[in-house]
């Protein structure tokens, strides 16, 4: 298989399920009472872009359900700032994908549910013995659902492929979703199933060829 380019999806391929369920997400529904009486106006923005009176209830629930939604996922970034700043957050990306950013010579996305703020965070604090290591200086670029659309509809990946300025033939996407597979391979891209610890079982793997550890590409 020969690519030029990677874009590579968050959860469960660069780093554990857990991560994000049992540390990003708490960590952010411990602050969201405090929400309406922040003082930030980008906060105060997205909360009103919410259009409800029970505007904590509501986001709580979209957490529970784990429903993507743009507006909370901006949201979310904004409040995993304070965790990544003070140091109660660091990201444990997996060390095989920690290694293959920094050493390939191909261009490396990200596209994740994440906001590209949450993205930008995640890879500035990643988890390693001694402090922590800053990847961003190997991604070339970020997509989230804002900048580029819903990561089960073919067309998110058609804007990211005319984005990079390859044919989409050219580029590897990697992750854990199969529908995000058959999107991306709908719209003409290579695609690999990521298989990590804690993963689900993915029903149609078998479509898919399956990828546990980075330092095979
Ligand atoms: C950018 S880290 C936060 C992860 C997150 O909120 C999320 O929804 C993960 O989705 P992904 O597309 O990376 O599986
Ligand atoms: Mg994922």
């Amino acid at each position: 298989m020969t690519f030029s380019a990677l874009v590579l999806d968050i959860e469960g391929t660069v780093c554990p399920i857990s991560f994000v369920k049992e540390t990003l997400f708490p960590y952010f529904l411990q602050k969201v009472d405090s929400l309406p009486r922040s003082e930030d106006t980008h906060i105060q923005s997205l909360l009103q872009q919410f259009k409800t009176d029970d505007v904590v209830d509501q986001i709580r629930s979209l957490v529970s359900r784990d429903v993507k939604d743009p507006i909370l996922k901006e949201l979310q970034g904004l409040v995993w700032q304070h965790g990544y700043a003070s140091g109660e957050i660091t990201a444990p990306v997996y060390a095989d994908a920690v290694d293959f950013i920094e050493k390939t010579d191909k261009p490396v996305y990200i596209y994740s549910s994440g906001s590209v703020k949450a993205q930008k965070l995640l890879f500035q604090y990643v988890k390693s013995q001694q402090e922590t290591i800053d990847l961003r200086p190997r991604i070339q670029n970020y997509y989230d659902i804002n900048t580029s659309g819903i990561k089960t509809d073919a067309e998110s990946y058609v804007r990211i492929a005319k984005d990079i300025g390859l044919p989409a033939g050219d580029i590897l996407f990697l992750s854990d979703n199969s529908l995000e597979l058959k999107a991306a391979q709908h719209a003409g891209f290579q695609v690999r199933l990521a298989i990590r610890p804690g993963n689900l079982p993915v029903d149609d793997q078998s479509r898919y060829s399956i990828i546990t550890d980075f330092s095979v590409l």
